[in-house]
């Protein structure tokens, strides 16, 4: 079932056309990974969803909700947002933080001690926020966005400059997330973010997307038509998968000569750069 459902969306700010009609669609407890460099578009997209922004044009209807009613508090309450605005009282705890947002979201108060066990950061709750590292404060921005189990989660650029382990540390407490039925698109132009969370993804350049669809069939349907063999004495050769070289390739599975046939599956940024011609940074 899809839950986010993006038809024809277009966003202009005067002259910038930064949407220019796009489309996908979202399923439920899925993770949906909107991938595109700087500037691509990625930011507006999630600012239309989260009701910041009204559409040009288009439609876009999430949780079974109207764009026109993404203002309404019905709306947000069950949405759990963390984008670059998202913000906590650097002078409070991160215990006080959380309990803040557990009481506004009307949670049930064993939440906070939950999700500060989901990120590992149990033994700083009664640390002054001011005092965390980076990464430390952007798993409380995560714990702050999921403190009432949101139906639909909208990351922009979760782990962007954050050190492997914190990264990896957001990252499983995502799929738990997922697990557990919540929804989660995010923007990324982390590829190896993209290829390890997203059962779907959609590439997005200067406004449209390219093309979308699994990592895994879209790494497919860009490989090189090559097929490598290895020889015994470890000499590594190339041929083209063409009809001219079907035999070669048929005879290689059984010449006892060859111990190692390959075909290169590109990586989902390598496909990104050959689907828009641009790398994704
Ligand atoms: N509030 C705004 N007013 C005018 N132009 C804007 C505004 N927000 C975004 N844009 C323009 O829309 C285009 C897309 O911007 P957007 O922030 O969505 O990109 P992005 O893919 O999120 O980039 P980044 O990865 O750098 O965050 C850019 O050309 C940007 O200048």
């Amino acid at each position: 079932m899809s839950v986010i459902k993006v038809d024809e969306l277009k966003k202009s700010f005067g002259n910038e056309h930064a949407l220019k009609g796009i489309s996908f669609n979202v399923e439920k407890g899925e993770i949906f990974g909107l991938l595109g460099p700087s500037g691509s578009g990625k930011t507006t997209t999630i600012k239309v969803m989260t009701g910041e922004f009204n559409a040009t044009g288009g439609h876009v209807e999430v949780n079974g909700t109207p764009q026109k009613h993404f203002g309404k508090t019905s709306y947000i309450k069950n949405l759990g947002i963390l984008s670059d605005k998202s913000s906590l009282y650097e002078r409070l705890t991160v215990k006080d933080n959380l309990e803040l947002f557990q009481k506004l979201y009307n949670a049930p108060k064993n939440r906070v001690d939950e999700v500060l066990k989901e990120v590992g950061l149990e033994s700083e709750k009664d640390k002054r926020v001011s005092k965390l590292s980076k990464g430390m404060k952007q798993r409380i921005l995560l714990c702050k966005a999921v403190i009432h189990k949101p139906d639909i989660l909208f990351l922009d650029e979760p782990t962007s400059a954050l050190d492997p382990t914190t990264t990896e540390k957001i990252h499983d407490m995502l799929e738990a997330l997922r697990d557990e039925g919540t929804t989660i698109m995010l923007t990324t132009h982390n590829m190896d973010e993209a290829t390890r969370l997203c059962s779907n993804v959609a590439f997005l350049h200067e406004g449209v997307i390219r093309d979308h669809g699994t990592p895994a069939d879209l790494r497919h349907k860009y490989k090189k038509n090559e097929i490598h063999l290895t020889h015994e004495d470890g000499q590594v050769e190339t041929i083209e998968r063409n009809q001219e070289n079907e035999g070669r390739i048929k005879d290689a599975v059984s010449d006892k000569d060859i111990v190692d046939i390959r075909t290169d599956f590109p990586t989902l940024g390598e496909v990104f750069k050959k689907v828009t011609g641009k790398e994704l940074v």
